[in-house]
């Protein structure tokens, strides 16, 4: 098996990793001529053959998802004027999948946990029509600065709200109502601010403001409050004071007023995209074995990914719908999550992927689980299970 194994493109301590893990080195076989995807935007599926003739390249659709394609991994977009222009995205199949699972339809209140760089929440606005919201958590600044330009790229973004904040104790509402934001006044007859329209260019004094309000911020001791870095014109945020975009609700109060659809794409070893693995092809093994695949890191993920979830779900209305997935293939960060997180919230149901039936994927350890590998699926390694919040 060693001998084997190490016939792999793969670096000894991934492959190590992987063998600790109970995982087949062996699923990444084939890595080489695993396809690229990209999705058309919805308004652009005519500019097919233009498309084509741009990225000079033949366009596979892939059957078993709307809108994507598949194209050979050697063939870049990035210099194509379709992607310049915002009609295609990269973004995997098996990502797709997991926004697709979760049967967005128009008018739903969707939550993406955690957001950045954001190539599912960009699908997930195209899904989503013209009606509902999207908020997008992320507690990376930078990362989630990078979304931003991605939504504005797009033109995705009217719809969405995006925090920096952090997803294991996130607590805002979806915004449903227009409250009433007529009266500039508060009961005290003080002036209220209200959020006016989004707008990028900022006054040298406002830009201080932020930059002030953040520092005080980061030096408070306790929790990071969440911040506001985009909001689109029809997010329902315009026209808001601070108090009422910053409300908070009980526990109990979520159950009707939660998010219809909620995302935890949580953050984890990435051991099923082996083009993350490949980054540190450059930065040196070392900092693989350092920075991600060390057992006290992998563990305290677990711990992060168990969070991410209760929160999630907390935020989710009853008889709403949850997907919780990671680009992991390992039991620890999927099924045992999953298996611990169904132990302390009995409310909690697991819910069968009815589109899967055509997907190539494979069942999870637990069934209604899912796992896509690139030897089995010719996508990235990704893991999804779907739950739903049973009215208690
Ligand atoms: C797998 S990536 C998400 C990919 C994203 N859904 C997409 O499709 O582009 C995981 C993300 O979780 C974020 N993250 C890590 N810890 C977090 C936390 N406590 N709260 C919110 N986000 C967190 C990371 O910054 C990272 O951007």
């Amino acid at each position: 098996m060693e001998e084997e194994t190490s016939k792999l493109p793969l670096p000894g301590a991934f492959v190590e990793f992987l063998e600790a893990n109970g995982l087949d080195p062996w699923i990444y076989s084939a890595t080489d001529s695993t396809p690229r995807y990209i999705r058309l935007k919805p308004e652009c599926e005519a500019e097919l053959e233009e498309v084509e003739a741009d990225i000079k390249c033949k366009l596979e659709k892939v059957d078993w998802l709307p809108g994507f394609y598949s194209l050979p991994p050697s063939i870049q977009i990035a210099n194509s004027k379709a992607y310049q222009q915002g009609k295609i995205y990269g973004i995997d199949a098996a990502s797709g999948a997991a926004v697709s699972a979760l049967n967005i339809s128009a008018g739903d209140h969707v939550l993406d946990l955690c957001a950045a760089p954001g190539a599912k929440l960009c699908l997930m606005l195209d899904l989503l029509g013209d009606m509902g919201s999207v908020t997008g958590v992320d507690v990376s600044r930078h990362r989630l600065a990078a979304c931003r330009t991605m939504l504005q790229k797009y033109a995705s973004g009217n719809r969405c709200r995006l925090f920096v904040a952090d997803g294991t104790t996130f607590s805002f509402i979806a915004i449903r109502v227009h409250l009433d934001s007529k009266s500039c006044e508060s009961a005290l007859g003080e002036k209220v601010e209200r959020f006016k329209e989004w707008s990028s260019r900022r006054t040298w004094k406002e830009r201080k403001k932020a930059a002030r309000e953040r520092e005080t911020a980061a030096m408070a001791p306790g929790i990071q409050h969440p911040e506001l870095i985009f909001y689109g014109r029809h997010s329902g945020v315009v026209g808001l004071s601070k108090d009422e975009l910053y409300q908070t609700v009980s526990d109990g109060e979520f159950l009707s007023c939660g998010y219809d659809k909620v995302l935890v794409d949580a953050e984890c070893t990435h051991d099923g995209s082996i083009k993350h693995i490949k980054k540190f092809e450059h930065w040196g093994w070392k900092t693989l074995e350092h920075r991600v695949l060390h057992a006290e890191r992998t563990d305290s993920l677990t711990v992060l990914q168990l969070k991410l979830l209760t929160n999630g779900f907390r935020l989710l209305k009853a008889g709403g719908l949850l997907v919780y997935s990671t680009c992991s293939l390992t039991v620890a960060q999927n099924e045992d999550v999953v298996e611990q997180f169904l132990k302390e919230n009995p409310s909690a149901e697991l819910q069968e992927i009815e589109a899967a039936k055509s997907w190539p994927c494979r069942s999870g350890r637990i069934p209604k689980t899912l796992r896509f590998d690139p030897l089995t699926s010719r996508t990235s390694g990704l893991f999804v299970a779907k739950l739903t919040k049973l009215a208690t």
